[in-house]
């Protein structure tokens, strides 16, 4: 809870009036039993009803502006609360964003979310409780045990006695309790994994037919879920009765103890009232402490959440003094770059060594796994070399704002990923403000996704449905090239961006991006020998390694990899 407390910060002096309210408030609840015993012994007792009025209108007034501290410090704790979990929110948030690859795998997704809206709920719901009772309940229960010693000293071990049971109460609830709440958060991630995994991969359960599956495996964590909230609830609703016990046990001997001393002329009837509800006070004060105790516990499970991704540093950042790219020529070079990814046991590139040029295509093709994605991941910087270095015009990236390098990218990854919003605002994406129709509609020509929306009744303003659920495949993907293509990037990357198209789709689009985007540097991960056959430069990869490096031609003389690919899509006269 600590690490989180620099974000209480800018509400100190709303918590200050808070202090200075509960404080009038819990003297206002302490001096209302005295006048209810002045009541009973100045005006009931002697008869005299002026006393009672006088006495009566004091005791109204304290109770009114008891109130109004009340609900004056309930409405600064809530402002205080949702004013600290807006900004702890948004905190989370640009964290995330900051995130490299390697701690979205630390991670997980569904953690990210639990941790952005359950755990900021929790501490959300304890700052208020803890603004309105964390220190009334100290004073309360300190300002009771004096005002009901000076009313009975002889009665003082009947508090004791109050304290020790409730002491041990509170103790046993808070070793029981504590080890389920961190329990809880981590079921609430997994019952969100599952959900999500069951949303994104819905068409595959169905054609699978495996809701039953995956409803037994939902119950399972449902389950787990509900027994443990049940075994916390359980033990609370134990907590309250006992409390309630305890309390009126108290009464009773207060009673027992208080008619014989009144009997015996010791005591006041009025005192013996005023004792009662003084103890009475000293237990309301337990009760809330006892729910601080409950709440504190999984409060802070979620704020260790919370601080843990606040705390994470980023393991891609910019160093000091980075600088932007001047006039960005475009000229990237591996130099021998090995790289493992963060949690990887091995290495699954190893000594590549290229140079991409401006005005040509640079191709990488291999088999599925021989590390094609992972090379182009490291030019935008989404992960760093384990060894070696890239180089953007023979400077190291590292030394680039990362910012400014990505500027300087158009990266289409292999799964199109489109936002919810419309076509145009996709594709204006980079840059919605200073991007213009004209240099949206020339990207979508481009990437042959000018007749398909030209179709539809709504054209560039057609709805794109979240997760771009309303488009095909093969035009997700032509939307993320024209997207790349607005950004007019000196480097383009297509990340196996053309594997949903037609061959006819495909053929047009790579003549296209040669003729209106010739002057970059394009690099191409491929499956289709045909879409990389006329690329000015061919990588072959074979577990992580380059095993063949030149055109079409000299590959089919030279490499037996590339050879092998190119046979098993095309015919040799296709192939010459
Ligand atoms: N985030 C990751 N953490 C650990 N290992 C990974 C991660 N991503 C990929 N790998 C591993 O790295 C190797 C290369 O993966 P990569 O995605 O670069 O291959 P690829 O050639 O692009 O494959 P494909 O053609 O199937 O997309 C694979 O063995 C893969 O299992």
């Amino acid at each position: 809870m600590t690490r989180l407390m620099k974000y209480c910060t800018p509400y100190v002096i709303h918590i200050l009036l808070a202090i200075m309210l509960l404080f009038s408030q819990a003297y206002c609840d302490l001096a209302l039993p005295s006048y209810m015993s002045d009541i009973i012994n100045k005006g009931i007792a002697s008869g005299n009803t002026r006393e009672i009025w006088n006495i009566g209108a004091k005791m109204l007034l304290v109770a009114l502006l008891s109130a109004v501290c009340s609900v004056a410090v309930s409405l600064i704790a809530a402002r205080v609360a949702a004013g600290v979990c807006r900004t702890l929110r948004l905190n989370l948030f640009e964290k995330v964003e900051t995130f490299s690859n390697a701690e979205f795998d630390c991670f997980s997704t569904s953690s990210l979310i639990t941790r952005t809206t359950n755990d900021i709920t929790q501490v959300q719901t304890l700052l208020v409780m803890a603004i309105r009772m964390v220190l009334y309940a100290p004073i309360l229960g300190t300002g009771g045990v004096l005002r009901a010693l000076s009313k009975s000293r002889s009665m003082s071990w009947v508090i004791g006695i109050a304290v020790i049971c409730l002491l041990c109460l509170v103790a046993v609830v808070f070793v029981v309790a504590m080890p389920r709440f961190r329990v809880i958060q981590n079921l609430i991630d997994r019952l969100n994994l599952i959900v999500r995994e069951n949303l994104e991969g819905m068409l595959v359960i169905r054609a699978f037919s495996t809701q039953r599956f995956e409803e037994n495996r939902f119950d399972k964590a449902n389950h787990d879920l509900t027994d443990t909230n049940l075994f916390i609830n359980r033990l609370m609703s134990t907590m309250m009765p006992t409390m309630m016990l305890i309390m009126n046990l108290i009464t009773v001997l207060i009673v027992w103890v208080g008619s014989h001393q009144v009997s015996a002329l010791h005591l006041q009837v009025g005192d013996m009232l005023a004792y009662m509800q003084y103890v009475m006070q000293i237990i309301l004060a337990f009760l809330m402490m006892a729910m601080m105790f409950i709440l504190i516990p999984r409060a802070s499970v979620s704020a260790e959440r919370i601080a843990d991704v606040l705390e994470t540093e980023p393991s891609i950042k910019n160093r000091e003094n980075t600088r932007a790219p001047q006039t960005c020529g475009g000229v990237i070079r591996f130099e021998h770059v090995s790289f493992r990814y963060p949690k990887g046991d091995q290495d699954v590139l190893h000594d590549i060594d290229f140079t991409a040029v401006p005005g040509q295509t640079t191709a990488i093709i291999g088999s599925t796994g021989s590390g094609k994605s992972s090379i182009v991941n490291l030019i935008p910087r989404f992960y760093d070399p384990t060894e070696g270095r890239v180089t953007l015009d023979g400077v190291d990236i590292r030394e680039f704002d990362i910012h400014e390098l990505r500027r300087q990218i158009g990266y289409v990854p292999q799964k199109g990923i489109l936002f919810s919003g419309t076509i145009q605002s996709n594709l204006a994406y980079a840059d919605p403000d200073t991007a213009t129709q004209e240099e949206i509609t020339r990207a979508a020509e481009i990437a042959q996704a000018t007749e398909f929306i030209e179709s539809k009744p709504d054209k560039f303003e057609t709805e794109i449905a979240q997760g771009g659920s309303n488009v095909s495949g093969g035009q997700k993907q032509r939307l993320s090239i024209a997207r790349a293509l607005v950004k007019k990037p000196q480097i383009h990357i297509f990340d196996d961006s053309f594997s949903a198209l037609d061959f006819k789709t495909d053929a047009k689009l790579q003549s296209a991006l040669h003729e209106k985007t010739g002057w970059a540097t394009t690099i191409v991960v491929a499956q289709r020998i045909s879409s990389i056959m006329y690329a000015e430069q061919i990588l072959v990869l074979e577990n992580g390694r380059i095993v063949g490096k030149g055109t079409h031609r000299e590959l089919m003389d030279s490499c037996e990899v590339y050879r092998e690919i190119a046979l098993s899509q095309l015919s040799k006269e296709e192939l010459e």
